[in-house]
């Protein structure tokens, strides 16, 4: 039984300026355990697909159900302990700033009717989880943004939830930041065994954790699988640019990403690409332009990608990207997609 699971899920919203139709007919299913990573653009629909999961918005059609109970069917005050074992962190936090970190994580404890000596005790626990313990007595304005995020997370869990929602966790975060607080999400994803969906708009968050993803665009669902599969063979244009741009600034490829002639090949297995490529180079006598190289380690595994400019000679080129796959690297063409 599926931990999570959507069906035809459709949400509107009206306002005065009309209706915007934030998800159309949206199906997923998210197994305990996973770590579900839900990527798109900004305004293709992510914080409203998340927060349909824990019903702080109600879709307009369809269903969705947690561990086989439809949310819908809920009453009040069954929805709300339902909600008690989904937890949730944002981008920016929301930490009580005239509140001690100790007083934060205990905040949701005092609310489930916990006394201060017992929720004082689980806090301390919590925080040891994040890493946290030597901060209990600070202020959220004197710890770094990733000390923040940690302490949502304590918050969050202090519930004991079994499913943790992150609606762009790291996106406020610099990258050696978002990887430690990915190693944490990861690692209360396995000791824990809290199922965790991760909102964001960076490839390279769902490369480093998730185990699955689907990608949105206006609204729907236009892949989903394993992130193995989609990064390898991905068939969306919105999956190829995000693949390609890694969600990041990389707009200076896009003037030069316009011919057949390029392509993004993917490392599957631990091959040493150098001598794939100088081997390449010296069997067919012509250079290639390497536009783009990287090492990632996707769901756990390293993997490499590069994007490779052939000689103008067509036949060539034909041969060499042949050569390439005789090796049995993932090879794909990269077209006009990064606009
Ligand atoms: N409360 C609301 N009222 C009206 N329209 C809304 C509301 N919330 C979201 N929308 C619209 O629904 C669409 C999807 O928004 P949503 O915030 O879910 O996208 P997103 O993928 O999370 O975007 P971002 O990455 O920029 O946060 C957008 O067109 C947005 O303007």
């Amino acid at each position: 039984m599926a931990e999570i699971l959507i069906e035809n899920v459709s949400k509107s919203y009206v306002s005065k300026d009309g209706s915007v139709q934030a998800l159309k007919n949206v199906n997923l299913a998210i197994e305990s355990g996973d770590i579900f990573g839900i990527i798109g653009m900004s305004g293709a629909g992510k914080s409203t697909l998340v927060r349909c999961m824990n019903f702080l918005e109600v879709p307009t059609e369809g269903t969705v159900s947690i561990r086989g109970k439809a949310l819908s069917d809920l009453s009040e005050k069954e929805l709300r302990k339902e909600r008690e074992k989904i937890g949730m962190i944002f981008q920016h936090f929301n930490l009580l700033m005239q509140k001690s970190v100790l007083e934060n994580v205990c905040f949701p404890l005092y609310i489930q009717g916990k006394r201060k000596g017992e929720a004082r005790k689980r806090a301390l626990e919590l925080l040891k989880i994040v890493g946290l313990e030597d901060k209990a007595k600070a202020y959220p304005a004197q710890l770094s943004g990733g000390q923040k995020q940690r302490v949502a997370i304590a918050r969050a869990l202090a519930s004991d939830p079994k499913i943790l929602l992150c609606d762009e966790a790291t996106s406020a975060l610099d990258p050696q930041t978002t990887s430690s607080i990915l190693k944490l999400l990861e690692e209360i994803n396995r000791n824990l065994h809290i199922t965790i969906v991760i909102i964001t708009h960076q490839m390279a968050v769902v490369r480093e954790i998730c185990t699955k993803v689907a990608i949105l665009k206006d609204g729907e669902v236009v892949e989903k699988g394993s992130v193995e599969e989609i990064f390898n063979n991905p068939k969306s244009q919105v999956a190829k640019e995000l693949i390609l741009t890694d969600g990041s600034q990389q707009t200076d490829l896009k003037p030069v990403i316009q011919s057949g002639d390029r392509v993004r090949i993917v490392f599957s297995e631990n091959s040493a690409f150098e001598p794939v490529i100088a081997n390449m180079i010296l069997k067919f006598h012509e250079p290639v332009n390497i536009l783009k190289a990287d090492t990632k380690n996707v769901g756990g595994v390293a993997k490499g990608e590069m994007i490779l400019e052939f000689p103008g000679d067509s036949e060539k080129a034909k041969a060499m990207k042949q050569y390439l796959k005789e090796r049995g690297l993932a090879i794909g063409e990269v077209t006009d997609s990064v606009d």
